[in-house]
């Protein structure tokens, strides 16, 4: 299978980076801080990062990488760093897992230096890795779902995704969680992957070095919508109304008698794996008016392939695909629409219908 050692490498290294981030979300000190944007950053999304980075320039060391966080944001922090350096020491990996991922972080300053090694401008051609290690920061610190998010892109394309989703159900099956999740239940914690032209699947986050990955690995699908059952569908969007448009969701809904009860708000790309279990149908990402905000790719790569693998259609407000070969932002997109392949126009029509008739209003 084309991209096999690409998958196994990223869905050993997000199961660990995942699994650290857990450690931080149950425990009452987070390590936040707030970057130059007021966006927060913890300790976890720094352990995450520097992780990931670590076991990829050991695994692949000729690929760029395009990563969130940035040592700078840590502003000289020292208590703040050792508490990163003890964090990343502790691992729930088998020795053999971790000598896979090139062993952990010696000191301080390789922690500092690995931190800074995801500046890649990325572009049309070439491999490079996006990562975002916590997405949906906000939702970690509110106890709700956030997700680790890895994506392969080559030559522009996405070919491995993979997201780690601590909090949301295991079971495919099980509605789109509306309240804070409890980390102790075994039945929470879910990857998600897919490889380009090798469908998506999920598989539980739980790991002991006994029980492989290749366990409880499932294929997923989307729900296979058509036009006339359309107001039976569920959308959802972020729960921060900074970040997507409510106002325009709802009139969207209202378009396409969708009732909204039918709505779910959840952080992160837990969106995009969610709808493509099935747990949910369309996702709704619409530009705020005035914000001119252009999408980063670590936000969407993985769940842009991860849905599309499982038989949905991923776009922006406008129809087009995301074009994940104009570096570091999805310069050429705004907004994005994600739905079963059977419903996927219905929706944009609906999508340009209540966008359009805001023309006069700056987006
Ligand atoms: N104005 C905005 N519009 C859309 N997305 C945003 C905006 N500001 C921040 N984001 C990003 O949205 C992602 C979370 O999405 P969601 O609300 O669906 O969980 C975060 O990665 C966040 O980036 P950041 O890391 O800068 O906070
Ligand atoms: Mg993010
Ligand atoms: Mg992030
Ligand atoms: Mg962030």
């Amino acid at each position: 299978m084309p991209y096999e050692a690409e998958l196994a490498h990223a869905l050993l290294t997000v199961t660990r980076a995942t699994l650290l981030t857990r450690r931080v979300f149950t425990s009452s000190t987070k390590g936040t801080l707030s970057k130059t944007d007021t966006s927060p950053v913890t300790i976890g999304d720094f352990g995450a990062q520097a992780l990931i980075i670590s076991s990829l320039r050991h695994a692949f060391p000729n690929d760029a990488i395009i990563a969130e966080e940035e040592s700078s944001s840590l502003a000289s922090n020292p208590t703040l760093t050792s508490e990163i350096l003890s964090l990343v020491s502790s691992t729930s990996l088998s020795p053999e897992e971790e000598a896979r991922l090139g062993g952990s972080i010696k000191d301080e300053s390789q922690l500092l230096s690995l931190l800074d090694m995801g500046k890649s401008t990325g572009g049309p051609s070439g491999r490079v890795w996006a990562l975002d290690p916590i997405d949906g920061t906000k939702g970690f610190l509110r106890g709700g779902q956030y997700a680790v998010c890895l994506a392969l892109i080559e030559d522009g394309d996405v070919k491995v995704g993979v997201l780690g989703c601590p909090n949301l159900p295991l079971s495919d099956t099980a509605p789109l969680p509306t309240s804070a999740p409890d980390p102790d239940d075994a039945s929470t914690g879910v990857l998600f992957s897919a490889t380009l032209g090798g469908g998506a699947s999920s598989r539980p986050l739980t790991h002991t070095s006994s029980k492989p990955q290749t366990d409880g690995v499932k294929t997923i699908h989307m729900h296979s919508l058509q036009p006339d059952n359309i107001p039976n569908a569920t959308f959802c969007e972020s729960v921060e109304a900074a970040h997507s448009s409510h106002s325009d969701s709802s009139a969207i809904a209202e378009l396409l008698h969708i009732p909204l009860s039918q709505s779910v708000r959840m952080d992160s790309q837990a969106k995009y794996g969610s709808i493509a279990r099935g747990a949910g149908d369309i996702y709704l990402r619409l530009p705020v008016p005035g914000k001119g905000y252009v999408e980063k790719i670590w936000d969407h790569a993985a769940g842009d392939l991860i849905v599309r693998e499982a038989g949905g259609v991923v776009t922006d407000a406008r129809g087009q695909n995301l074009d994940f070969g104009r570096g570091r932002r999805l310069e050429g997109n705004t907004g994005v629409v994600a739905a079963p392949q059977g419903v996927h126009d219905v929706v944009i029509k609906a999508v340009r219908e209540v966008l359009e008739g805001k023309k006069d209003v700056d987006r």
